[in-house]
């Protein structure tokens, strides 16, 4: 019998591609896991616990150590920065972090306004660029904050850009590519290293191909 593993999926969208990815690499996950309400699914034939928690949360699980695995977006990896390993890019649920604005705004303010789900990974941007602004911390629906005025620029994600464009916005500054990886909790991947690896090869040869 193999060593038992729990993985702390993220709901949501990236949850489809991420399932969709682990049959594809062999693993044999019951059609429940897709459609149940539950939060805890049990593989038995894989011996594997998977928890299903918000995107925003995945590391948090993994950093615990209640999770030995998970996978999240490089996004919230940048934004939580959780003690644990990166093993393997999954090259899903691809996107990116993004300035964005009004278009021809007059940019003259001292230290502009900007909303973001992320503001630690927008901090240490403007920090970089050495522009002083001030963070607005949102929950979503970001780009409503520089049309009603509550700030003067956003960070968010972009992907097909639609949701930009259907609001007026463009975007100003490219930040970083994003895909969802696969994560480790370092405690578990020097106990169960084997285990862990089986399924890194696995994973990474669907990729590969
Ligand atoms: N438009 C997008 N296209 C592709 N991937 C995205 C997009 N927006 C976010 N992502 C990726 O998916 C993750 C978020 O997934 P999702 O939108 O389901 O969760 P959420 O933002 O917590 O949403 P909600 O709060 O509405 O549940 C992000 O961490 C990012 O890696
Ligand atoms: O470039 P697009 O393909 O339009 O995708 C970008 C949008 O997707 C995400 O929002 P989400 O749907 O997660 O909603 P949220 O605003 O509640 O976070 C992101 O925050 C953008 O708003």
């Amino acid at each position: 019998m193999s060593i038992p593993l729990t993985i702390a999926m993220p709901k949501g969208r990236i949850f489809e591609e991420a399932a969709d990815l682990l049959r594809t690499a062999g693993f044999a996950l019951p059609a429940e896991f897709d459609d149940s309400r539950k939060l805890i699914v049990d593989v038995e034939a894989e011996n594997m616990r998977f928890i299903l928690a918000k995107p925003m949360d995945v590391t948090t699980y993994v950093e615990y150590g209640v999770a030995d695995l998970g996978i999240a977006g490089k996004d919230v990896m940048l934004e939580e920065e959780r003690d644990v390993y990166e093993l393997l890019d999954l090259k899903i649920s691809k996107c990116h972090l993004a300035v964005a604005g009004l278009p021809n705004a007059i940019r003259d303010e001292v230290a502009p306004k900007v909303a973001t789900k992320y503001p630690n990974v927008a901090s240490s941007y403007f920090r970089e660029q050495g522009e002083q602004v001030e963070i607005i911390r949102l929950n979503g629906s970001i780009e409503l904050a520089p049309i009603v005025g509550l700030a003067d620029r956003i960070v968010d994600i972009v992907s097909t850009g639609q949701t930009l464009k259907e609001n007026g916005l463009v975007e100003l500054e490219h930040i970083e590519d994003i895909t969802s990886r696969l994560i480790v909790n370092p405690v578990s991947y020097r106990l169960k290293d084997e285990r862990i690896d089986e399924i890194v090869t696995k994973l990474a040869s669907v990729l590969e191909g």
